[in-house]
């Protein structure tokens, strides 16, 4: 069971040079056979955790070290030669993110190849969601919304973090395992090569896509073109389970809901019946807005045609906000004006009451980055106009909905005509938010930093150029940015807090954010408003 640095022997290729450098670092722990046989008594039944389309998985705690791991035995047939095997694990090996399931290592004996993973110890999402136990409470709408930003963070970080890209191929409930404290880690990802179901293996493909068929998006099932937006339809499934505790796909249902996204696209127009969609275990346990938004993103993601599915990326940023979204004072506003594809911020604005009222125009070439793989090149430099609260409510008013294919179309040549001022087109934008707070004498004792997911949260804040700006003070008086985020370490206690600037006495203030926030305007570089909204 060392630890060792393996070199695949086509390393020194020119072809694979980018690559052999990523795998001289990677390191994983080689198996035996005998090794992984006695860490699971042998793969006796009681060890069995369950059998997915790749093979069984055990349960296993190595020796002499006691590290609990999940033991996946690969099916035979279809196997690999042993350095296509090698070369496959090391690239997995690599991949690494708080929101993935570790893979420690790897076993090839004879013909045995086996995947040896971290445990994660609170079952999946599925388990969760669909396979209630009298002793586990249902999850709230946050910890719903926390899981989906986890998950969307894990799939961020193949689609746009490594390279080359990472095709998830299979994200389902099912496969997104939960730890303790219910933070999702994404499993199964980049086995396609290593188990059976490629090259002539297509039977047994086609039976693990009907096996996932609720997931798939339709050119999947089509046609096996698959995409990285193939993986954010499957997101957006996952994500419509969290909101509506349905299975993505449910024979015991009748015929016209047993498929979820089927069931859930024509109330997608019609957000008066969003409530109706929830969860009813969450007792309307949710704010409006943070369910509005959610399905609009569920919406976007589960679109028939793949190019208009917004980015895993734009979900990501969206999900933060939702992921934070408690009664009391804490942002639930997404800033559309983060997105790298506009697409997503019209969906959004047009479900968010507050900010129809707000008509914003945008150029944000900082945020279009070469590494936006799939947003042409177009989409990225047009502008991103908010309609006037007049389009939105006209639109809502007669029924017809607000976030149909065809009017998303309507909006994409609409906005894509916009005569564009070529005076505000500005080079990076500052969002300003309008928050109200109060100061309060509470202990840094009492408060924590925000956790690994949060502290993603502060980088957004700060990235984007948050600034607050106190309701009774004249703007430009008082600024602070938003940067140091707090919250409290008990339980009740679900205030979002910030810090101050030390004063001359060096102690901290802290301050608890009273009211949601608001768009109030943009500004460029120079710091002139674009668009005042009030
Ligand atoms: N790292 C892990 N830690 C804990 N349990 C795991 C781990 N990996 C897999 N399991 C569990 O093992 C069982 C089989 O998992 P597997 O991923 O092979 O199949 P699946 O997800 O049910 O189906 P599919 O292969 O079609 O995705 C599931 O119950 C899964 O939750």
């Amino acid at each position: 069971m060392r630890p060792t640095t393996m070199k695949p022997d086509h390393m020194h290729t020119n072809k694979h040079a980018d690559e052999a450098e990523q795998l001289e670092e990677t390191t994983l722990k080689t198996f035996t056979f005998r090794e992984l046989a006695t860490a699971t008594k042998n793969f006796r039944q009681e060890c069995l955790l369950g059998e997915g389309g790749f093979g069984r998985v055990y349960k296993g705690t190595l020796q002499p070290t006691g590290q609990v791991v999940a033991v996946k035995q690969l099916d035979k047939h279809g196997l690999h030669g042993n350095k296509e095997f090698q070369a496959e694990v090391l690239s997995l090996g690599r991949l690494d993110h708080p929101n993935l399931v570790k893979l420690v290592g790897y076993c090839a004996d004879g013909d045995q190849r086996l995947l040896v993973y971290d445990y994660v110890t609170g079952g999946s999402l599925q388990n969760h969601l669909h396979e209630p136990k009298s002793d586990r409470e249902p999850m709230d709408w946050t910890t719903r919304m926390q899981i989906a930003y986890g998950a969307a963070q894990g799939l961020d970080y193949l689609h746009d973090k490594v390279n080359p890209p990472v095709i998830y191929r299979d994200l389902k409930a099912s496969n997104v395992l939960l730890d303790d404290d219910l933070c999702p880690k994404l499993s199964d990802f980049g086995l396609h090569k290593l188990g059976p179901g490629t090259g002539d293996k297509m039977v047994a493909l086609t039976s693990r896509v009907m096996g996932t068929y609720g997931y798939s998006a339709p050119e999947y099932t089509r046609g096996g073109n698959l995409t990285l937006k193939s993986d954010v339809y499957s997101f957006g499934v996952v994500l419509l389970e969290l909101i509506t505790g349905r299975r993505a796909l449910d024979t015991t249902r009748p015929n016209d809901e047993q498929n979820l996204v089927s069931w859930a696209q024509p109330l997608f127009g019609d957000p008066k019946r969003y409530p109706d969609m929830a969860d009813p275990v969450l007792e309307n346990k949710f704010s409006e807005r943070g369910l509005n938004q959610a399905v609009a993103i569920a919406s976007m993601c589960v679109q028939e045609e793949a190019t208009t599915r917004p980015l895993i990326s734009d979900v990501m940023v969206a999900l933060s906000f939702l992921s934070m979204s408690k009664e009391d004072g804490v942002p639930t506003t997404v800033p559309i004006l983060s997105f790298r594809d506009k697409s997503m911020s019209i969906a959004l604005s047009r479900h968010d009451s507050d900010l129809a009222s707000s008509k914003l125009a945008v150029e944000d070439e900082k945020s279009s980055t070469s590494s936006d793989k799939e947003s042409s090149v177009d989409s990225m430099k047009e502008r991103v106009i908010k309609r006037e609260e007049e389009d939105s409510l006209s639109e809502s008013d007669d029924g017809s909905g607000s976030n149909s294919d065809e009017e998303q179309e309507e909006d994409r040549n609409s906005l894509s005509t916009e005569p564009i001022d070529e005076k505000n087109q500005a080079q990076s934008l500052k969002i300003n938010y309008r928050y109200s707070w109060e100061e309060v004498d509470v202990s840094d004792e009492k408060l924590s930093s925000k956790g690994s997911q949060k502290s993603n949260d502060e980088s957004i804040y700060s990235c984007y150029d948050i600034e607050v700006d106190h309701d009774d003070l004249p703007r430009n008086e008082k600024h602070i940015h938003l940067e140091h985020i707090h919250s409290s370490k008990s339980e009740d206690d679900q205030s979002v807090y910030f810090d101050d600037e030390p004063g001359d006495d060096n102690e901290i203030s802290f301050h608890r954010i009273k009211s949601e926030v608001d768009v109030d305007y943009v500004e460029d570089d120079s710091g002139t408003s674009l668009h005042p909204v009030k």
